[in-house]
């Protein structure tokens, strides 16, 4: 195997799931994104100490030294800002493979557009043309981010890279542990255990996630041990991951509203009321849950009848875009997304967290009036951060030409994204190369 290696992985819009994929009793939908995250990972001559390097050209300040200090195989950041997802990554996965030969591994990160701000960028193009990025001249940190899960993806690449050299492995072969040791590093450097459904879509993919119990990961905070962290990695998870995606013809539009929310605010919101009114809380999720289960069950009966019939399934796609008759399949889609956000109104109402606002009610009413439109919600969290919408394909164009010139969507910017279904892949390092000069 060549001693350059080259991986990605990919963002993430939660479609359902938002606040329930808290609770390991749910089930999310989770749409990976054609926005990726990339390391390029290069083992050099080896100096006094064994090393790990990371840069990231993209931004200012993107440069990162760890020096591997002893047998206890502790880790000592040597050159650079701090950067907890960097740093947690290194840590880990160290302490996680006891390296007993000396290395020296330098690691270049590259992210794709849709994950930051474009604005005051400079484009680059690799030297075959296949890759190309926009460099920041700003540190990462003050970069503003669009929520498609940067973190879980720096994190998954970096976990990817070194493992797959240290092991000198195929990802195929351990992408579990892979999987387990990101999310352990993710929740370290964010100090707390989230639903982790981010670094489970950066290496799954596009995914029907339920997320792992919290005492898997806690076990291990409280006793950082290589042989606790280990014994974790190792074992098998009681998790669900199932591979989906998109049917046929289905695509995923996702608008930005640039407004930003904060996350933590709307989830500790929630939880409180949680808390607080259990009863009304349990019934509420309970009747959320079913709608976002329809919409899987709505989506999976499509996949069915396109294999089934494809001329008569393309031709029922067709029918409604011209609004004349909707079969029953799509009408289930139709409803399960309309469903999805009256419960997500009532959270609203009923926590007081911004989480359909009523700016984004009266968009998303609008998209709904669009060709093509079956009808979308605010993803993740909600807020004022972004909407997706599920379209038939044919119809994209004229709904971008159509919303340009209507004052109802004034403030949206629809994002270059579309669904890209796999998870962690392996990628050819030459479509890397001339890319950080
Ligand atoms: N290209 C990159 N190079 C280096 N560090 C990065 C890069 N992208 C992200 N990071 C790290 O991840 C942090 C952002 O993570 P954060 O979890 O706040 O946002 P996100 O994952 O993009 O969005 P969200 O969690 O809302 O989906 C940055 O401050 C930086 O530490
Ligand atoms: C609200 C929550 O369920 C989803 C947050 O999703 P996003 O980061 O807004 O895509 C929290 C979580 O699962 O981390």
């Amino acid at each position: 195997m060549s001693t350059v290696r080259a991986f990605s992985a990919p963002g993430k819009a939660l479609i359902a799931g938002g606040y329930l994929v808290l609770d390991p009793a749910y089930n999310a939908y989770v749409t990976a994104l054609s926005c990726r995250m990339h390391a390029v990972i290069e083992s050099r001559e080896v100096a006094a100490k064994s090393k790990i390097t990371i840069d990231s050209p993209q931004f200012g300040k993107g440069h990162w030294v760890y020096e591997m200090k002893d047998e206890e195989f502790r880790v000592e950041q040597v050159e650079g800002d701090l950067n907890p997802f960097v740093g947690a990554a290194v840590e880990t996965i160290l302490k996680y493979v006891e390296p007993r030969e000396s290395f020296n591994y330098h690691i270049t990160i590259y992210s794709d557009a849709g994950y930051h701000t474009q604005q005051d960028t400079r484009a680059v193009k690799s030297g075959n043309g296949a890759k190309q990025f926009l460099y920041h001249l700003e540190p990462i940190g003050q970069v503003a981010k669009t929520g498609l899960g940067s973190s879980a993806g720096l994190v998954s690449v970096i976990t990817g890279s070194l493992l797959s050299v240290f092991k000198k492995s195929s990802l195929d072969e351990i992408k579990d542990k892979i999987h387990n040791l990101a999310q352990i590093s993710h929740c370290y450097a964010q100090k707390k255990v989230g639903s982790g459904f981010d670094v489970a879509a950066a290496i799954y993919g596009s995914i029907i996630y339920r997320r792992f119990h919290a005492s898997v990961i806690d076990e291990y905070f409280q006793n950082p041990k290589q042989e606790k962290l280990q014994e974790i990695v190792n074992n098998q998870w009681d998790f669900k991951h199932v591979r989906c995606a998109l049917p046929p013809g289905i695509k995923l539009l996702m608008g930005d509203i640039s407004g930003g929310s904060e996350t933590p605010k709307l989830v500790s919101k929630v939880l409180k009321w949680k808390n607080e009114d259990p009863n009304t809380s349990k019934l509420l999720y309970e009747n959320l849950n079913s709608a976002n289960m329809s919409l899987v069950n709505a989506l999976d009966q499509l996949h069915k009848e396109y294999e089934e019939n494809e001329s008569n399934y393309r031709d029922n796609l067709n029918k409604f875009s011209t609004n004349s008759i909707i079969s029953s399949n799509l009408q289930s889609l139709v409803n399960s997304l309309h469903d999805i956000r009256q419960y997500l109104k009532k959270l609203t109402n009923l926590t007081g967290a911004d989480i359909e606002p009523e700016l984004q009610t009266i968009l998303l009413d609008a998209c709904f009036t669009l060709p093509g439109c079956f009808g979308g919600v605010v993803p993740g969290a909600g807020g004022f951060d972004a909407i997706s919408l599920l379209v038939v394909e044919s119809k994209v164009d004229q709904i971008l030409n159509q919303t340009m010139s209507d004052s109802r969507f004034s403030n949206v910017s629809w994002l270059n994204l579309h669904e890209e279904a796999e998870g962690i892949l392996e990628e050819n390092p030459a479509d890397y190369k001339d890319l950080s000069a």
